[in-house]
């Protein structure tokens, strides 16, 4: 069974997996090293295991692994677990879905949280399901949020104290973001937290209105009347908690609509970054990267914990690639800026940052009012870079101690975007927006990025030709994982950024790789499946890749048996 212990100290612990992000603070680092710059040559697959069926797509989801059982989720809401060693699956469940769920983009799931003896994951229809970890059946089942108003869960929960935490999707329909805490045994909720301001003054406890008054002022004060009701800012990605300080950090999505003449003011806490208390709820700091977000910015990409020293002193900062071009370094305990600057290589929307990192617009470049056009129903088209999809979008990036680096998945494309009327429907897209994204290079998109975070350097960089959408890892052999939608699961050299190690896995990599150890040896593992939001998305960008449209396999790499024989003499 799996304890809060278990899950505290998954980084350090190399025989299991047992959080999203392989330690809570999703640093996507693990010290094994046996595979290596030197050792990766010899890797092979030992097994690969099909999703099967028809449900082949998009299978983002991360494996965790516990006492030689890996449990993953595919598409569609089905969780699997299996013999880690040998391939063999011991269970599988799949969610009876309904018609009429509205993922945004794609029926995706990004994995599983594990605790006690309970196998905890999100839904499609925005239920979260807790299974039995030996024999796949439900032990609870709770209602999260209505489906019908647009409400998903696409992200992999994280368990703190006994509590389960996630967050829900649905900010093109208008859907109200929230972090939940729920009793990992039994289910029973522990509190909710809205994260658009209005709906702040308060917080739920078991279905009630219990506080006043906290973390935003007045209610809707940055919203114009009541449009804060349905004002989006999912928190779509799920959260990460950094035990040092004790916070929960989760990022919140767009404001719902796109169109930002709809809705004046800063929107909080929509395109954020919160920190959470853990035990109440209430929001500690909160850090915006996009105000009046105009460009479908979501701010939910992963805030990383990572330590520093600076002049003699160890600084506590958190770190994240934000949709919208720029990385930011942040002062973990409060939420102070202390720096930030574009990792991608042209932005059109901001000239920089401010001293509180907050963007310089430039407003020629936010996409048109319709109520000044002629036709009052469309305004002025813009070609805005990053595109919506992002600079960087959910795909993991990794921080690995060892270099002090952070290993970003990336894309530079643009789009044309422009506004048009909208007003909210339960249940329908509420975007007041149109799109078309476009390539800016003839030879790729994608650029996995190795970035200083103490300099804003970009170390090395590996650009790709379609768009990268795959989480990334890192290990203390040196190396650097991730995969990419032309189907190759890829190794880097850390300091250098040559490319060490390729497999073609059949289909594109949108899943996270993982690596743990199973009596002395080394494996990684990682799921195949193209999918997501840019086959859905993207346009003519999509068109690149279509010939690794389906897949759904998990792949388990080792060493060779002969290199245990080295390590022992
Ligand atoms: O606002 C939302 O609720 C929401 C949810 C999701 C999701 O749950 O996957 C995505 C997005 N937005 C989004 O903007 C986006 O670009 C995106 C990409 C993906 C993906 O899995 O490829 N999901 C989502």
């Amino acid at each position: 069974n799996v304890t809060d212990k278990d899950i505290q100290n998954d980084q350090a612990t190399t025989d299991d997996i047992v959080s999203y992000g392989m330690g809570l603070r999703a640093q996507r680092y693990s010290p094994l090293s046996a595979i290596n710059k030197d050792t990766i040559e010899e890797i092979r697959p030992v097994w690969a295991f099909s999703l099967g069926g028809e449900k082949q797509r998009g299978q983002e989801s991360q494996p965790m692994v516990k006492d030689g059982v890996m449990y993953v989720t595919g598409s569609y809401s089905r969780v699997w677990a299996i013999n880690a060693m040998t391939g063999e699956e011991l269970w599988q469940y799949e969610a009876r879905l309904p018609d009429g769920i509205m993922p945004c983009c794609d029926v995706i799931n990004r994995g599983v949280a594990l605790y006690d003896n309970l196998v905890i994951f999100g839904t499609l229809d925005a239920k979260l399901v807790a299974l039995d970890k030996d024999t796949g059946k439900t032990v609870w089942k709770k209602k999260v949020e209505d489906y019908k108003a647009g409400y998903s869960i696409t992200a992999a929960p994280i368990i703190i104290d006994g509590m389960v935490i996630t967050g829900n999707s649905g900010g093109e329909f208008g859907v109200v973001g929230k972090v939940y805490a729920f009793d990992a045994k039994t289910g029973k909720q522990i509190w909710v937290r809205p994260t658009v301001e209005g709906h702040m003054g308060y917080m739920w406890k078991e279905g009630k209105k219990t506080e006043n008054g906290i973390s935003g002022g007045a209610p809707g004060e940055t919203w114009p009347a009541d449009l804060w009701k349905t004002g989006g800012a999912a928190t779509w990605l799920g959260g990460t908690y950094d035990a040092d300080t004790g916070l929960l950090f989760f990022g919140t999505g767009n404001p719902s609509p796109w169109n930002s003449h709809l809705r004046p003011g800063d929107n909080y806490f929509s395109s954020s970054r919160l920190a959470i208390n853990p035990k109440t709820g209430k929001i500690v700091w909160h850090f915006q990267t996009t105000p009046h977000d105009g460009w479908d910015f979501d701010g939910v990409n992963e805030l990383i914990s990572f330590d520093y020293q600076e002049s003699g002193k160890t600084v506590k900062a958190a770190a994240t690639a934000d949709r919208n071009g720029f990385f930011y370094v942040l002062n973990r305990e409060d939420g102070d800026f202390i720096r930030g600057f574009p990792f991608v290589d042209k932005l059109t929307w901001a000239k920089g940052l401010d001293k509180n990192g907050r963007p310089i617009y430039i407003e020629e470049t936010r996409p048109g009012n319709p109520s000044l056009s002629d036709d009052g129903k469309k305004g002025a088209m813009v070609v805005a870079r990053p595109a919506f999809l992002g600079g960087k979008n959910w795909m993991p990036m990794a921080y690995s101690p060892d270099t002090g680096l952070f290993y970003v998945p990336s894309n530079e494309w643009e789009m044309d975007i422009w506004n048009e009327t909208t007003s909210y429907k339960k249940g329908a897209a509420y975007l007041g927006a149109g799109f078309t994204i476009k390539s800016v290079n003839e030879d790729y998109i994608g650029v996995l990025r190795a970035i200083d975070p103490k300099t804003g350097e970009e170390v090395w960089r590996y650009n790709n030709f379609a768009p990268l959408w795959g989480g990334v890892m890192t290990t203390g052999g040196g190396l650097v994982w991730t995969g990419n939608p032309e189907g190759y699961l890829m190794a880097f050299d850390d300091k250098t950024g040559e490319m060490v190690y390729k497999f073609q896995t059949g289909s594109g990599i949108v899943g996270s790789p993982v690596t743990w150890e199973m009596e002395g040896e080394q494996y990684v593992s990682v799921l195949s499946g193209w999918g997501g939001a840019v086959p859905l998305w993207g346009g003519e960008v999509a068109k690149r890749i279509k010939h690794l449209n389906q897949g759904g396999t998990v792949w388990t790499f080792k060493l060779p048996k002969r290199y245990e024989q080295v390590a022992k003499n």
